[in-house]
């Protein structure tokens, strides 16, 4: 069976799920951390701190930032050089213990998206996950455009940023990354991924709860916070747009017994 790729709905009730007492039973900070470690241990499976040492980390103002933060702490600790720019910080104690953190390991916050780059080996994109809708607002309008116009690798956590979450890269018109670690189970956006690596992180979810969704998830390889997914070359023959007609028909089946899921999750 192949692995669920999830609405944003699904996504979101996941999450909630997760932290319920009656449900997962974890904190928010504990999913941030292991998600967070689960990006910096998946970029050194492809771009090691000798290839690729330099890393800037674009961070957003919501969970996906705080994914951001940890991991540019973890990739500090690994032997990278990361710097942040982190333009809209809420003034929340998860985020500024975050940036606390990362103070204390001397890794520097930057000013511009331009300044981030400029001596980077890779980026990793932490803008939005899967609460992103309609048009990027600012400050972000210039990062995101920052990162159509760069060379520089792009990793990006759980969705590429400003892509559409279940539409995915609608025309086109947004950046490709090379690598994309999805967390908990792939977005129905991700099918539009083209690039080399697809890795999933975040191991917090329990085999009851992965039958329960139907997520068909890989295992994870020893103690590993991330297994490396098939791209959509390696996975199959199948061009992307064929794949996605047939997972779209696959998503239309299962779409009722989702929608009985979510409302159970919520009652
Ligand atoms: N269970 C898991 O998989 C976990 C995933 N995690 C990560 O959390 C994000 C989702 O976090 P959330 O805070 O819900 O949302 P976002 O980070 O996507 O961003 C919300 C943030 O962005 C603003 N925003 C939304 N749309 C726009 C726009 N068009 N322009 C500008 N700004 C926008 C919005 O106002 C909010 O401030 C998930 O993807 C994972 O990365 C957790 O780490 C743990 C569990
Ligand atoms: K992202």
């Amino acid at each position: 069976m192949a692995i669920k790729y999830l609405t944003q709905r699904a996504a979101q009730a996941i999450d909630v799920e997760l932290m319920s007492p009656t449900g997962g039973g974890f904190s928010f900070e504990q999913l941030v951390e292991l998600a967070g470690l689960s990006v910096a241990q998946a970029i050194t499976k492809e771009y090691s701190k000798e290839s690729h040492p330099r890393v800037i980390i674009f961070s957003g103002p919501g969970n996906n930032g705080l994914d951001g933060l940890v991991a540019a702490r973890h990739l500090s600790h690994f032997g990278y050089q990361p710097k942040v720019y982190y333009p809209k910080r809420p003034d929340k104690p998860v985020n500024q213990g975050l940036m606390k953190q990362c103070t204390e390991l001397d890794i520097p916050f930057v000013d511009s998206p331009e300044s981030g780059l400029h001596d980077s080996d890779l980026i990793v994109d932490a803008i939005f996950g899967f609460s992103f809708s309609g048009e990027v607002r600012q400050p972000f309008v210039s990062a995101i455009q920052a990162l159509k116009n760069t060379t520089i690798p792009i990793v990006s956590v759980d969705i590429p940023s400003a892509w559409d979450v279940e539409k995915g890269n609608i025309r086109g018109e947004g950046f490709q990354p090379s690598m994309l670690v999805s967390l908990t189970a792939p977005k129905e956006g991700a099918k539009d991924f083209n690039g080399k690596h697809h890795y999933l992180g975040g191991r917090f979810i329990s085999r009851k709860m992965e039958e329960k969704w139907g997520l068909n998830l890989p295992r994870f390889p020893g103690t590993d916070q991330c297994v490396r997914l098939n791209t959509q070359s390696e996975n199959d023959t199948t061009s992307g747009k064929t794949r996605r007609g047939l997972d779209d028909k696959n998503d239309r089946m299962d779409r009722h017994f989702m929608d009985n899921v979510v409302s159970q999750a919520f009652s």
